[in-house]
């Protein structure tokens, strides 16, 4: 292997097309940001496009819902077309709203439907909690106990899964199956083609959930065969903290009433009937509850179009280059340092790695101290995540050259081996 130096990673960014598009995010100050995957930087453009609907609303209050540059009543719709090429659906099987859980739990309230002793829902052991209390919490409105009806299927080594011990688990009793697709801790992406058809072939509603994936890896969830999945958009596509999440709903489904109904699932047309029967849309559109957070949707407009000008092949190219640099260059420099590769060496990684270590609490609070940011996963992971759109690769040679030092000179020393609140 080739030894990498500094020069060598400056030389790989000033011939790099994205090095543009680093200019249009807010860095923060004399840091290293290497968690884009649990909250995306603010861009430029994120940044206009609020300023833009919160303009909307100065300049033409009610009027708002109609006119202007993006019209309030039309924007989760027009969102949802421009997120459509990131997920593979068609503009009519994406819509942006409501948020990672609230968005499953209408999934699984629609697509949940137990009869005889088809009642099971299959998941895993490795998905992110929130998942797992939404999908209990619906066990249980069905007066379903959720310890002998929830199948989490394990996990050998407590990092990957293993798509054939799922497909295993696809027994007549499973009535739903909910997955993730790139899991938050070890960044494995599941192989979604290969799941949607068993489950297809089985006859079960199969869904994703895309949080560390949409923006990061491509998908082409129409083709597969997925009924559904739901996603947030403030980590890989950088809409800001709570911004509004999406949905889709495969076509194949189209017209299945939604299990949580509200006045904005209806047809845009018939919603101000105001009539007492709803006429839901035929599309994903169905899924929406309430009234759109404009002012939560606003930055992730502004967002998108970054992603449609580079395109999702490209930018997964260039994440996997640089997680890739970022393995070998871990490989040269901390060998000595007893951290444990806790992602996929090979193309199953997604945009984010693993260095697991017993000290991984308090080495990311020295890491902080140096200005690189990542973030710690319980009980012993460090997640670090170079993302294409701002990252370089000299971040990633400064990153590795500061766990170094901190390793070497066991700095870490100093900080209590204790999470802190949130990373
Ligand atoms: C995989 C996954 N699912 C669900 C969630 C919960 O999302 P939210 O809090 O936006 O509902 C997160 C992150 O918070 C996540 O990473
Ligand atoms: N929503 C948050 C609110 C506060 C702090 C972190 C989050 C995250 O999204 C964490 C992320 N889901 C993770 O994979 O750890």
């Amino acid at each position: 292997m080739t030894q990498h130096t500094l020069s060598a990673a400056q030389q790989l960014d000033a011939n790099d097309r994205f090095a543009a598009y680093r200019n249009e995010f807010y860095i923060p100050e004399e840091t290293i940001y290497m968690d884009g995957n649990s909250l995306g930087l603010l861009s430029k453009r994120a940044e206009r496009t609020l300023y833009k609907l919160l303009e909307s609303w100065k300049t033409l209050g009610i009027d708002g819902w109609t006119e202007g540059e993006h019209p309030w009543f039309y924007m989760s719709e027009t969102i949802g077309e421009k997120m459509a090429p990131l997920v593979g659906g068609a503009a009519a099987e994406v819509i942006a709203t409501g948020s990672t859980t609230t968005n499953l739990h209408q999934l699984v309230s629609t697509f949940y439907k137990p009869v005889g002793n088809k009642t099971k829902i299959l998941a895993d052991e490795l998905n992110f909690p929130s998942d797992i209390y939404a999908l209990k919490s619906q066990l249980r409105l069905k007066d379903y106990d959720a310890d002998t009806h929830l199948i989490q299927v394990a996990s050998r080594d407590g990092r990957f899964l293993d798509e054939d011990m799922i497909i295993e688990a696809m027994t007549e009793d499973v009535a739903l199956i909910v997955l993730p697709a790139v899991l938050y801790r070890s960044g494995q992406v599941l192989d979604m083609e290969k799941l949607s058809k068993a489950a297809n072939d089985r006859n079960i509603p199969i869904g994703f959930d895309l949080c560390h994936s949409v923006g990061s890896v491509e998908h082409s969830l129409h083709d597969w065969g997925a009924d559904f999945a739901f996603w947030c958009t403030y980590k890989h596509l950088n809409g800001g903290p709570g911004s509004v999440g999406g949905l889709f709903i495969h076509e194949k489904n189209f017209g299945k009433a939604p299990g949580l109904a509200g006045w904005f699932g209806s047809k845009k047309e018939a919603q101000f009937d105001m009539d007492h029967t709803m006429d839901p849309a035929i599309d994903s559109g169905a899924y929406q509850i309430g009234t759109p957070h404009v002012l939560s949707l606003a930055p992730v407009i502004g967002s998108l179009e970054m992603f449609e000008e580079l395109g999702m092949a490209a930018i997964r190219e260039r994440s996997l280059k640089l997680t890739g640099y970022m393995l070998e260059l871990i490989d040269q420099e901390l060998s000595e340092a007893g951290f444990t590769i806790g992602n996929p060496l090979d193309e199953t990684r997604g945009g984010h790695l693993l260095l697991e270590h017993a000290e991984a609490a308090r080495i990311c609070k020295a890491l902080k101290k140096d200005g690189v940011i990542p973030d710690f996963r319980a009980p012993n992971g460090i997640r670090l995540a170079p993302v294409a759109l701002y990252n370089t690769y000299e971040d990633i040679w400064h990153t590795v050259q500061k766990l170094k030092t901190i390793m070497n000179e066991k700095r870490y020393e100093q900080f209590e081996n204790k999470r802190s609140v949130v990373a």
